[in-house]
């Protein structure tokens, strides 16, 4: 049977991200080297790599605002860049900037009104309080604190309850209490997770299985507890993942 492009097949349900040989070159650097990767629908995932691995890149690529030179990338059966993929998708990017002539309230009704969102004022409600952005809701982003402007360029990304979550360094610049309550609120959340951290606290927390970049080729992947099981108990997780940094084919 063929199915339109609006159309998920049973298989496609369950698989969130299909990516096969992608490569991306700038110049003479490859930056994202034939990697291939497959995400389950709800499956939580951790991206590592030394600075330049490619993370990024391939977090742009996955999300479609970068396409690849080559190589096929599908996000629940569909293209990154169709509107399809869109609706899935939640992308919170490292250098994150919500609309500077908006106010943060004006923001969170902008951008979750584009993205659909079910309960939209409840939904902005709720996360001014949770995020403790409720005294500067009438602020512009550029008289914010870093970390506040993080808060709400997190709020922007999962607005619209994304089914598929993908997140570079998300908790950069948020104080502790803050991180807290993220991770209680990521924890509930019924979606597809894959994010790009230096952390590793925080993929232990977010994620239960690890794959590691490095000059841009996909050089492990596993469970996050069979990289505890690498330690020996002797070693750290640091240490070992470290070590399989190094491993470049
Ligand atoms: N727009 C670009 N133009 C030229 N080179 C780029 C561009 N974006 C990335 N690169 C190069 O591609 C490689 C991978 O970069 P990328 O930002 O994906 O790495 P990363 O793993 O996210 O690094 P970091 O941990 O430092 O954020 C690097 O060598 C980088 O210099």
């Amino acid at each position: 049977m063929m199915l339109q492009e609006n159309q998920m097949s049973s298989e496609d349900s369950l698989i969130a991200l299909r990516m096969e040989s992608v490569v991306k070159t700038f110049g003479t650097v490859r930056a994202v080297d034939g990697v291939d990767i497959q995400i389950k629908d709800r499956e939580r995932v951790a991206l590592l790599g030394e600075n330049g691995a490619g993370k990024s890149t391939t977090i742009r690529i996955i999300s479609g605002l970068m396409k690849p030179d080559s190589g096929m990338v599908r996000i629940y059966g569909h293209r990154p860049s169709s509107i399809e993929a869109k609706r899935y998708i939640g992308y919170l990017p490292e250098d994150a900037s919500p609309y500077l002539n908006l106010s943060v309230r004006e923001n969170l009704e902008y951008i979750g009104t584009i993205r659909r969102t079910e309960n939209l004022q409840d939904r902005i409600e709720f996360f001014l309080d949770m995020l403790g952005l409720r005294e500067m809701e009438k602020q512009k982003p550029l008289t914010l604190s870093r970390g506040n402007r993080q808060k709400l360029c997190l709020a922007l990304s999962i607005i619209h309850q994304p089914r598929f979550a993908i997140m570079d360094e998300p908790l950069n610049y948020l104080d502790i209490p803050t991180q807290e309550k993220v991770f209680e609120y990521f924890e509930k959340m019924n979606a597809t997770f894959l994010v790009s951290t230096h952390i590793l606290s925080i993929a232990r927390r977010l994620t239960s299985k690890v794959i590691i970049l490095s000059s841009g080729k996909k050089v492990w992947e596993g469970q996050i507890t069979e990289l505890e099981e690498l330690t020996e108990g002797t070693k750290t997780i640091e240490s070992i993942v470290s070590e399989l940094m190094k491993h470049v084919s």
